[in-house]
């Protein structure tokens, strides 16, 4: 065995049949998985699926019925310490002092943490992007800038997984591009595995590198985004005059359901040769067709797709 190759590719966070049951309710069955360093790995799910449940087995802050965590070889049951050193979270909102200034609540959290200087403190202000507002109260700042704070607190230990709980929540575009950014630049400078959960599935396609689905706490598969995107293939998008009109011959004429349905195009998922059939179908319907591409399918298409249909918020 190449000792060296192994250790490369150990695990940040290994998952090992990990299940979780409340009284007689299985919540989380036989969950198994590996993230790596240096990756953006997003756990989607529907609502209800188990995906705060599990993140919060993986901080600690719930125990789990069977299996295993560990945090960089770790075991979360037997090494709790060793394991959590290893981690920064956000999974509920950050507790913040409103009337103190950013940097007196990063002063005072990190006096709560052996080993943060001064100069950590400056590092982490300048990877969130905060220096300029951070000697400002807090109670004025906006909900990106606290989100940023939080997430400046959550690196302070430099940890080595961060894992953040619906981190888009709430954020206007610009914060969610500006999150997306931070993350990447983390997993690709300082080599940190970040896991994100949520239900925005066209952000979840930026954001990650890979993603794990689950639904009725079972895991559906672990794929990279461009994998998972590819392998639902192709669709056509037709501008038409009135899409639910062009939905509706399709239907009738052609037994073919509407993928998605806007006022002025529909999405079908059809094989290459049927395309001028539906075309030649709706004009001969009085549809009136301005354009029509092939679309690859985005990742909340594959969602629904893998889960049925359900869930999406
Ligand atoms: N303390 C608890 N006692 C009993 N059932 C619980 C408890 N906590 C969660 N559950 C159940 O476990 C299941 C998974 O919940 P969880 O919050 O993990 O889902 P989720 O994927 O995070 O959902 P959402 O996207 O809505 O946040 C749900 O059916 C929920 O009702």
């Amino acid at each position: 065995m190449n000792s060296k190759v192994e250790a490369e590719k150990k695990p940040a966070v290994k998952l090992e049949h990990v299940t979780k049951k409340f009284g007689s309710k299985t919540v989380i069955d036989d969950l198994s998985f590996e993230i790596y360093g240096g990756e953006v790995f997003g756990f989607l799910g529907p609502n209800g699926a188990g995906k705060t449940t599990t993140i919060r087995m993986v901080v600690g802050l719930m125990r789990m019925t069977k299996g295993n965590i560990f945090i960089q070889g770790h075991s979360v049951k037997s090494e709790f310490k060793q394991a959590l050193r290893q981690v920064g979270a956000i999974v509920e909102n950050p507790e913040m002092y409103k009337f103190l200034t950013g940097y007196q609540n990063l002063i005072h959290y990190a006096r709560m943490i052996p080993g943060i200087d001064k100069k950590r403190i400056d590092e982490v202000v300048e990877l969130v992007d905060l220096k300029e507002r951070i000697n400002e109260k807090v109670k004025r700042y906006s909900l990106g800038m606290r989100q940023r704070l939080g997430l400046a607190q959550a690196l302070l230990h430099r940890p080595s997984v961060l894992i953040l709980d619906e981190p888009t929540n709430g954020l206007d575009p610009q914060g969610i591009r500006d999150l997306r950014n931070y993350l990447h630049d983390l997993t690709r400078k300082e080599g940190v595995a970040v896991i994100v959960s949520s239900h925005l599935l066209s952000e979840m396609q930026l954001m990650c590198d890979r993603i794990g689905i689950i639904q009725k706490g079972k895991l559906l598969g672990v794929e990279t985004v461009n994998e998972f995107v590819q392998e639902g293939g192709e669709k056509v998008r037709l501008t038409v005059d009135d899409g639910a009109m062009a939905a509706r011959v399709v239907k009738e004429k052609l037994a073919i359901e509407t993928e998605s349905i806007e006022p002025q195009a529909i999405e079908l998922a059809i094989d290459h040769e049927k395309i001028p059939v539906v075309i030649d179908t709706l004009v001969m319907s009085q549809v009136k067709i301005y354009g029509a591409v092939s679309v690859t399918k985005s990742l909340e298409d594959r969602f629904l797709e893998v889960t049925g249909g359900k869930g999406l918020v």
